[in-house]
């Protein structure tokens, strides 16, 4: 009998990539493809949801052909994907309305206060476990229907559809306009600030509130349980498993149990606590989300800290500064120097996140100095993701009423050990990397595997876990107590600028 894989598509901010599990949960193979960032005007991030889809239909088949595999050894394909970034499109010719509004657009910032005189958003972050912000789907979708009546229009009609990536690649996977299913699963639903969080089902009242018409809405299914079978570029493929990347990544960390935690460093970074079948409302500025769904058994939340901007802002240094010519260079270059020299950035490029919730901050750069130099920048550039872990830590251990003992870590981040180092440092813990570093490809594929019995349970998945990298906190409690009381001034300094006068 031939060997048997389970496939997993991660259809991220940046790239999409395909890859190929075996049985012992190891990747046999992987394709991976870049999509084009599009800025069209300060704080709009759009992706072309068409570009994407070609894509899709590219690294599939080459994940297969390099590891020498046939469709017919592939038992299921699991699903994630970048969580709010939505679009509509046309149900008859499958064509978008329009380019994909990303997560991390800020062009909704002046429908936030209209949205807030239509439904309390005490009331919205109760229903939602979300706070109102660009961040969720709700008001991109608000915005798209606004733009242009006739975009109104269609959508009451039932003329178009709406989802989030996982909706669109699974609509298309499964046929398109000939017979495409759409649906959307729990965790992804969980990001679009229209889900009730007790029935896991859209919500009336915000629908009513927000005026979407529930006809373009797709059907909220479980994570874990199959929803379609592959039409093309893969024929015939259960799709097992549709899960938002983030919890994808908490999944393929085998943090199944309440109290397993794990932080996440991409583009954003993403920190995410297992709290089991309870969904606990936050009062420390964290989302309430659901990590997973098994079909047929309750849902499984999580206590996320959302940082919209980690590895982007290495990325920024490199396109928009030519400070580095890759992200691994910033290392080098932080290196350089022994200490930030006293210089503090705050990323604050879409609003703050968790656990500000700022919609109206703007990035911020001080401490300059003629003795400031591009190293003691790079330092800066590092010590903003650690900071930030920091404040989303604090308040997951003031939510959690325990402090953590430790992080479990993954993302494409963790490959710079200056930055794991200063991680343990500044939160005062260790800091622990898998030898698995691609997380959320092997969540959505544990995920899929499950559904299909291809693992029989968690406990085998659970002994796949390799540690590959630990830190432990190196540094002298009075200097971290400094530093993070800079830290806290520089955003305090942030918030601040948020009230300049308009
Ligand atoms: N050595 C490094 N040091 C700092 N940042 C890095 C390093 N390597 C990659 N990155 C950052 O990690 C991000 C890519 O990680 P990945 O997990 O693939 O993100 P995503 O899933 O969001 O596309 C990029 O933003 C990049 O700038
Ligand atoms: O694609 P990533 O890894 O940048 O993740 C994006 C998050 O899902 C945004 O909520």
């Amino acid at each position: 009998m031939s060997r048997t894989y389970v496939a997993a598509l991660d259809q991220g901010t940046t790239s999409t990539r395909c890859m190929l599990f075996d049985r012992q949960g190891r990747m046999v193979s992987i394709a991976q493809r870049e999509h084009h960032q599009h800025y069209p005007r300060p704080g709009w991030v759009e992706h072309d949801a068409g570009e994407i889809w070609s894509i899709v239909r590219r690294v599939v088949p080459q994940a297969l052909d390099d590891a020498g595999v046939d469709a017919d050894q592939v038992v299921a394909l699991g699903v994630t994907n970048q969580r709010e970034t939505c679009l509509l499109w046309n149900r008859r010719t499958g064509v978008p309305v329009g380019r994909a509004i990303v997560w991390q657009d800020t062009r909704t910032h002046d429908l936030l206060a209209d949205i807030a005189g239509r439904i309390d958003p005490a009331n919205l972050q109760h229903r939602t476990g979300l706070p109102l912000a660009n961040y969720f789907s709700a008001a991109k979708l608000r915005w798209m229907l606004d733009r242009d009546p006739a975009v109104a229009a269609a959508a009451a009609a039932g003329d178009l559809l709406f989802g989030t990536m996982d909706t669109w690649i699974t609509w298309n996977l499964s046929g398109g306009v000939d017979g495409g299913v759409h649906v959307t699963d729990v965790t992804n639903a969980s990001r679009t600030m229209l889900m009730n969080l007790d029935t896991l089902d859209w919500d009336e009242q915000l629908l009513g509130a927000l005026d979407i018409p529930r006809v373009v809405l797709p059907r909220i299914v479980s994570t874990i349980g199959t929803v379609a079978t592959t039409v093309e570029p893969l024929p015939g493929v259960p799709i097992g498993a549709l899960i938002g990347d983030q919890q994808a990544s908490l999944f393929g960390q085998t943090a199944f149990d309440a109290g397993e935690a794990k932080c996440t460093f991409g583009t954003g970074s993403f920190l995410l606590l297992n709290t089991g079948t309870e969904a606990v409302r936050s009062t420390h500025g964290l989302v309430t989300t659901v990590a997973h769904k098994v079909d047929g058994e309750p849902a499984v939340y999580a206590l996320e800290g959302s940082i919209a901007l980690a590895g982007g802002l290495v990325q920024w240094c490199r396109d928009n500064l030519g400070l580095i010519r890759s992200p691994a260079e910033i290392e080098t270059l932080a290196r350089s120097v022994a200490d930030n020299g006293g210089c503090y950035l705050v990323p604050a490029f879409s609003g703050l996140f968790a656990p500000y919730w700022d919609n109206d901050a703007q990035g911020l750069l001080v401490g300059l100095t003629s003795f400031v130099t591009k190293g003691h920048i790079a330092r800066a550039v590092l010590e903003a993701t650690a900071w930030q872990t920091h404040d989303v830590m604090d308040a997951m251990n003031a939510d959690a009423g325990v402090a953590a003992r430790s992080l479990a870590v993954d993302g494409g981040m963790t490959s710079n050990n200056l930055l794991m180092q200063t991680i343990a440092d500044y939160l005062d813990m260790p800091v622990v990397r898998p030898m698995m570093a691609e997380t959320v490809a092997l969540g959505a594929a544990y995920a899929a595997g499950l559904a299909v019995g291809y693992w029989s349970d968690r406990q085998a998945l659970r002994d796949f876990w390799r540690k590959a990298g630990e830190w432990v906190p190196a540094m002298p409690a009075d200097r971290r107590a400094r530093e993070l009381a800079h830290w806290r001034h520089a955003i305090a300094v942030t918030r601040l600028w948020s009230q300049r006068p308009g």
